[in-house]
């Protein structure tokens, strides 16, 4: 049989985790090849972007690529993947979530500061909410780039520290000092290796659905229906995390104001059935208890 063509972006942390895709595959007897996607621009495509469905800023050269059969299979970090996927592209496996939490990682001049103290780096809204819910005066620059180039600019920039994710630090094997931050709730599946693929291809999704870590399924798709019943197409401070304790499912999740003043929060424990939308349910408690409104103000502020 061919090899699996598995689609990445070319940062090291996206090959990292095209090759524990290419791992779990070949566990299971299957041949793999990485394909690595620099940026393929709109080469090819004899239809606008967005008449196709394609949005992401990190997916789109993978969505282009498995339309164009370049690629079998894409791999994502499903963070970074639009709740609303492509015409004919479908999540087919999501691998088990290892680290969805976020942690501060500061330079050494800022050792000794609390954290009140701290001139955080850091341009995810929902970061700089939830850490201004707590430590409300705190200092913020914007910064951007792979996790290399982040903690590279933390060195040489007028700042104290950053928030990353953990599950990049821990694949990224980075010996590097850094502190839990319980304050926080993950963005809507942090930490998860997501895989999609082409509609068209029913045998090779139905290979690649056999890697599929069926719990991180039910949690994640918990997160990202919460997430798309608030947001309606716009990014705003919005926290969610499920896991499965024993029988039953814990659900954490807020939306903020963008200086984290004003938070809905939701926090549940409930028995899963496959037939409830319950992300959607705890999404739409939250409309009705002043989310619809602060939505709407998030929305005329970004
Ligand atoms: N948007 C950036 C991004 N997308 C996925 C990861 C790491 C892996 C993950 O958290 O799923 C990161 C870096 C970060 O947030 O620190």
């Amino acid at each position: 049989m061919k090899s699996i063509r598995i689609g990445t972006r070319n940062s090291a942390l996206a090959l990292w985790q095209a090759r524990e895709v290419a791992r779990h595959l070949q566990n299971n007897n299957y041949l793999t090849e990485i394909v690595p996607i620099v940026s393929s621009g709109d080469k090819n495509l004899n239809q606008p972007l967005y008449s196709l469905g394609i949005t992401g800023v990190f997916t789109r050269d993978l969505d282009i690529a498995l339309l164009n059969d370049e690629i079998d299979i894409a791999v994502h970090s499903l963070k970074d993947v639009p709740t609303q996927l492509p015409q004919n592209i479908e999540m087919i496996a999501y691998l088990e979530r290892d680290y969805p939490q976020d942690i501060l990682i500061r330079k050494e001049s800022a050792r000794n500061k609390e954290f009140h103290e701290l001139k955080l780096a850091t341009s995810s809204l929902r970061r700089r909410a939830f850490w201004l819910r707590n430590y409300p005066t705190t200092d913020f620059s914007d910064i951007r780039g792979n996790i290399q180039t982040r903690l590279q600019k933390l060195e040489d920039g007028n700042f104290d520290a950053t928030i990353l994710s953990l599950a990049g630090i821990k694949r990224m094997k980075m010996e590097i000092d850094y502190e839990m931050l319980p304050l926080m709730i993950s963005a809507p599946s942090q930490g998860v290796i997501s895989v999609a693929g082409h509609t068209d291809k029913p045998e090779i999704n139905e290979i690649v659905r056999q890697i599929n870590h069926n719990p991180t399924q039910i949690c994640v798709e918990i997160e990202r229906n919460f997430l798309s019943t608030l947001e309606g197409g716009c990014t705003a401070p919005i926290g969610a995390f499920a896991e499965i304790i024993g029988d039953q499912i814990r659900f954490k999740a807020a939306l903020c104001s963008l200086d984290g003043k004003n938070c809905i929060a939701v926090d549940e424990n409930f028995v899963y059935t496959p037939t409830e939308n319950f992300g959607e349910k705890f999404a739409k408690v939250v409309l009705e208890n002043g989310g619809k409104e602060l939505m709407a103000e998030i929305k005329s502020q970004i």
